[in-house]
């Protein structure tokens, strides 16, 4: 059996300027520091002002938290004025990117089609994407969500090569349940990512399937964090507003505690 080590990544969105990042990684890095958390992951994606703030920190002070962006362009660089390359964020060594977080396809119009290029892009510059998919609430009242969820996954990974598919991390987040208080039931949630596990398994392998890391995102907080971590495809959190308090992230992080 394939162990996959916990990611829980808070996803800061348009919070914290430069100066507020650094006083919130240290506040991070200070409460984790009196306990072993090698066994989970912990990253922040920050706003892409932040980075360079937030890389010299985690550099000078060899802290364990990783860090990455929310978006990334498809394109290298070039006349495309407001976006952020590949290049740029692999110079800042960021680890991860999340790519079609709802807010960038619902604000931003961002298909599919984009999706999977922002993917290539993000693998062609060493950077680990976090793919973001999930339903509106519609689709799930219509009892559509797995089709929808798993259409998302097959156009995020299109014709990308197994050798980069299996080091992805897939988020599952169901719009209805995000920044609203409302959460996915842990069992529901887990259907929807052991489909996305059985949608990698049909497109690669079993095995590839069994490396990837698959993780829920929508109102999670300290105090549901340990049923959603319990479930069998569920691999790690991606957090949105309990990210932002530094306290309420550590005990997400320190989930088996709960
Ligand atoms: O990327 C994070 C998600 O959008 C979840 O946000 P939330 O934890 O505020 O519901």
């Amino acid at each position: 059996m394939t162990t996959r080590t916990p990611l829980m990544a808070g996803n800061w969105k348009m919070n914290l300027n430069h100066l507020e990042a650094i006083a919130h990684v240290q506040k991070l890095a200070f409460a984790l520091a009196d306990k072993d958390y090698d066994a989970v992951e912990v990253a922040v994606l920050v706003p892409f002002t932040d980075l360079r703030s937030v890389q010299t920190l985690v550099e000078h002070d060899k802290l364990k938290i990783k860090y990455g962006a929310q978006d990334v362009s498809a394109h290298d660089g070039g006349a495309y004025t407001g976006e952020i390359s590949g290049p740029m964020l692999a110079k800042l060594r960021c680890t991860y990117v999340a790519i079609g977080h709802s807010e960038r396809r619902q604000y931003h119009a961002e298909t599919d089609e984009l999706v999977n290029a922002k993917v290539k892009a993000a693998y062609k510059h060493g950077l680990t994407p976090i793919l973001c998919v999930g339903e509106e609430l519609d689709v799930r009242e219509a009892g559509n969500h797995v089709a929808h969820t798993l259409a998302q996954v097959e156009g995020g990974l299109k014709d990308l090569p197994a050798e980069q598919a299996e080091t992805i991390v897939i988020a599952y987040e169901p719009v209805w349940a995000i920044g609203t208080g409302k959460v996915c039931g842990a069992e529901d949630a887990q259907e929807v990512c052991a489909a996305i596990r059985g949608k990698l398994a049909e497109l690669y392998s079993q095995e590839l399937a069994d490396k990837v890391r698959i993780q829920y995102g929508g109102s999670v907080k300290s105090g549901n964090v340990a049923e959603i971590m319990a479930q069998a495809d569920i691999d790690g959190a991606l957090v949105g507003g309990a990210s932002l308090d530094s306290d309420e992230f550590v005990k997400i992080v320190r989930f088996r505690d709960q």
